[in-house]
């Protein structure tokens, strides 16, 4: 591999932008909610964490009393009791690290289950608009691995800071009680600690999230050169796609070097530091040990409860330098929490009985969130129950945001869409699509059997329901052909079937929603003339007792719909049936031509 791409990143566009920046306070505080339902769990992990460093100091007290009392004095009788003293002290600790590893390993992982679950649910309540501006990978990437890295912020942060300020409180207080004075000079070199530490932390901070930003781009780009390998590949791209993806690669390389070289550089400035005081105390200690004021025991205690003493200390340090580096990640979350879905549901939703289908567009304007340009323009029509409606218009004219309006992706400026009457943002949104089924341009199929394919329309189909639906569209006598019938896997994106075939199937699970509304997208788009035959009886079918509103370049499909709207830049230029436009309207007999042109000629 060559590692020699131009870091002369400025000037590229960054594949993903950085987050914005949280306070820690503000980070802490939208994240503590997910620690719910494991909350007792972390009162008892601390009593666990708590008792560890008592358990430890009374250890090393009887360390002490082997010293002054048994080896000094050549008093041996003790040993026995002592070394008793030693195991039982032993076992409790080995107790009480395996409850507490367990423990704490339950309390982080509920909280990334529970914040991962609800990050998943709320970008599933997301809008259409945010993904289509989003860069999926990096998207993924938030779902993943910034919520895993978020743990250490929370809970082991959390736990450990605990656990420290334990250490620290009990081993002070046993310092202090031996020689308060000899303790204060201990902690002469406590705040140099303190210092050296907020001055790396916020170092390393600014080398996480240019970190955590370059996995959001590297996962972003493998997602999606790989999604579309095919383009790729056919346009001999893969050295442009391999430069890019090094580029970004490299540059999370060197924000992890980064912060790694920080913290490698802040072990050893620590390492000084502990030393330093170490010494100091040392020296002070055996001048107090030759003077006769302080027993050798005591000397001996003293300097390894400081050696405990110091190990809390960097703990603290290091941890900050942990908190800031969990941030970052944080950060990436809270941004995609902090997105509001551009529709939701109304406050009290109406829920009408029964939905009989009747559509409006009521004066709509609408213009995609981020852009200046009106995509429709006072678009109004109407379709009465069981009604088809053709959307006809040259490419761009706004015929599948139409579509889009309908299915409540998103809300118009200005007018109303209504159903049965109803203006859409006054139903919940759940219900609105229970009462519509779509056929998109693009037929999407789950990575699962025929069978599931169909009930994704419907959960809880029978089976009997399901073949009825395949039998509709159509598919049945393919489907039986199969050597496993209904449970044949349809492979990714369906490409085990044909284009006919997946539209077919989406056809049976349009049927099998059994909505008083369809949608249908260009539905013999990408269709060879005999399967796009092929499909028009089961699609005959389905619109049957429908409104249906159908979008198609294609006049030949939309002839026989009781109204047409043709649009042109967003707007209605005309609305009639086929012979009336054809009659009165230049340009949709300038579009009919089109069509026909084509089938001159064949016989
Ligand atoms: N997500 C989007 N963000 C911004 N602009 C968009 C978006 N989707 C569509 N547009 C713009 O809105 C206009 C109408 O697009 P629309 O897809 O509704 O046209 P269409 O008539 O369905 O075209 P086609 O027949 O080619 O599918 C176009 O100018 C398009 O560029």
């Amino acid at each position: 591999m060559t590692v020699d791409v131009d870091d002369g990143d400025d000037q590229v566009e960054p594949v993903v932008e950085m987050a914005p920046a949280v306070p820690l306070r503000r980070t802490f505080g939208r994240l503590w909610p997910y620690t719910r339902g494991g909350r007792s769990w972390l009162a008892v992990l601390l009593v666990f964490v708590l008792a560890g460093p008592l358990v430890d100091a009374a250890a090393i007290w009887l360390f002490k009393v082997v010293v002054d009392d048994v080896l000094v004095p050549h008093r041996l009788g003790l040993f026995l009791p002592i070394m008793l003293a030693y195991a039982g002290l032993t076992v409790v600790a080995g107790g009480l690290r395996f409850a507490d590893q367990m423990t704490s390993t339950w309390v982080s992982e509920r909280f990334l289950l529970a914040l991962r679950t609800d990050l998943f649910k709320h970008l599933q309540g997301l809008s259409l608009g945010f993904f289509e501006r989003r860069r999926l990978g990096d998207v993924l990437a938030r779902l993943t691995g910034d919520v895993e890295a978020v743990e250490t912020f929370l809970l082991s942060g959390i736990v450990d800071a605990v656990a420290y300020a334990a250490e620290l409180a009990v081993f002070l207080a046993v310092l202090f009680y031996l020689r308060w004075d000899l303790a204060l000079v201990a902690l002469v070199v406590a705040p140099l600690f303190w210092y050296t530490a907020r001055r790396f932390s916020a170092l390393v901070k600014a080398a996480s999230r240019e970190r955590r930003r370059r996995s959001g781009s590297v996962s972003a780009l493998s997602e999606e050169t790989l999604g579309n390998i095919a383009l790729v590949q056919a346009c001999n791209r893969q050295d442009w796609e391999q430069e890019r993806f090094l580029r970004e690669s490299l540059a999370r390389f060197r924000a992890t070097m980064e912060a790694t070289r920080l913290r490698a550089l802040f072990a050893p400035i620590v390492d000084v530091l502990e030393l330093a005081g170490a010494l100091i105390v040392l020296g002070l200690g055996a001048w107090e040990l030759a003077r006769g004021r302080l027993t050798l025991g005591e000397l001996l205690v003293f300097v390894t409860l400081l050696s405990r003493l110091y190990g809390p200390i960097r703990g603290i340090s290091r941890l900050s330098n942990g908190f800031y580096s969990a941030s970052a990640a944080a950060e990436r979350i809270i941004e995609l929490l902090d997105q509001k879905p551009q529709v939701s549901d109304p406050p009290a939703p109406l829920r009408p009985a029964r939905v009989r289908g009747e559509v409006t567009f009521d004066g709509v304007w609408f213009r995609y969130p981020g852009t200046t340009r009106v995509a429709l323009f006072d678009v109004s029509f109407h379709a009465d129950p069981g009604e088809t409606v053709a959307l006809v218009g040259p490419s761009g004219a706004g015929k599948s945001t139409v579509a889009k309006l309908l299915l409540r992706f998103y809300d118009p400026e200005r007018g109303a869409v209504r159903l049965d009457g109803i203006d859409l943002r006054e139903l919940a949104l759940a219900d609105l699509r229970e009462h519509i089924a779509v056929l998109l341009q693009e037929t999407l199929v789950i990575h699962g059997t025929v069978r599931q394919n169909i009930a994704y329309g419907r959960p809880g189909a029978t089976d009997a329901e399901i073949v009825a639906a395949a039998r509709a569209a159509d598919l049945h006598e393919f489907v039986s052909r199969l050597p496993d019938g209904y449970d044949t896997l349809v492979g990714q994106h369906g490409r085990l079937l044909s284009g006919g075939q997946c539209r077919r199937l989406a056809i049976a699970r349009a049927m099998i929603r059994d909505a008083p509304v369809l949608i249908l997208d260009e539905p013999t788009t990408g269709l060879d003339a005999e399967s796009a035959r092929r499909i028009l009886q089961p699609l005959g079918r389905l619109m049957r007792g429908r409104t249906t509103i159908i979008i198609s370049h294609d006049l030949l499909t939309v002839r026989g719909a009781d109204r047409i709207v043709l649009l042109r830049s967003g707007c209605v230029a005309d609305t009639g049936r086929h012979e009336e436009l054809l009659a009165r309207n230049d340009g949709y007999a300038h579009l009919d031509r089109l069509h026909r042109r084509p089938l001159q000629g064949v016989p």
